[in-house]
């Protein structure tokens, strides 16, 4: 007998944006992408902020924006995405899950602040409490070198992206 591929569940889609200047928030990104692909049934787009346009923010079922603070604000980047898809997704997309992580020099609250305000007009639904990891690069050299996030910091992420994507496979937000 052959399966009914109509009856098969629809694959869920979990968008992650990113910005990334000196390398910190991509590997973020990337765990928290590989941490959504151990859920069977999902599908992760993984797009920097630059590249992402409205119809990625509205054919998604989830998001996790991943971004740097920079001069206690999201990159200028993540705010050119932000500033671009708000009105487009704008009623369009209320009640779906997402979740935000910063790569910050020692604070990071001020990214997570102006991402939650977004969200909240957007009314998304935040499903964890920011995840904000902090580089404590202290000098201008520091600060514009390389960064490399260290590995319990990365399974932080994977964890994360795994739970939302657990979440959206099983229709649980
Ligand atoms: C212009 C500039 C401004 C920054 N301002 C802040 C800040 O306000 N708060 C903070 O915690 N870190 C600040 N940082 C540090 C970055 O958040 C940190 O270097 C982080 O690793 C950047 O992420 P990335 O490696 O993905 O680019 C700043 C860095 C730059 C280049």
């Amino acid at each position: 007998m052959s399966s009914t591929p109509a009856s098969l569940p629809q694959e869920k889609t979990l968008l992650i944006v990113y910005h990334s200047m000196t390398d910190g928030t991509r590997q973020m990104a990337e765990a928290a992408r590989d941490g959504a692909l151990r859920e069977p049934g999902i599908q992760v787009r993984l797009l920097r902020a630059h590249e992402a346009q409205p119809e990625d923010v509205l054919s998604a079922d989830g998001y996790i924006f991943a971004t740097p603070e920079n001069l206690a604000a999201v990159s200028g980047q993540m705010k050119d995405f932000f500033d671009r898809c708000y009105y487009p997704a704008l009623e369009r997309i209320n009640a779906r899950p997402y979740l935000t992580l910063i790569c910050a020099g020692s604070d990071g609250s001020n990214a997570a602040r102006q991402i939650a305000r977004i969200a909240t007009g957007w009314r998304l639904k935040q499903v964890a409490e920011p995840l904000i990891i902090c580089t404590h690069a202290q000098t201008p050299e520091a600060i514009l070198a390389p960064k490399r996030i260290a590995s319990d910091d990365l399974e932080a992420c994977g964890a994360l992206g795994e739970s939302l994507a657990s979440g959206l496979v099983l229709g649980v937000f």
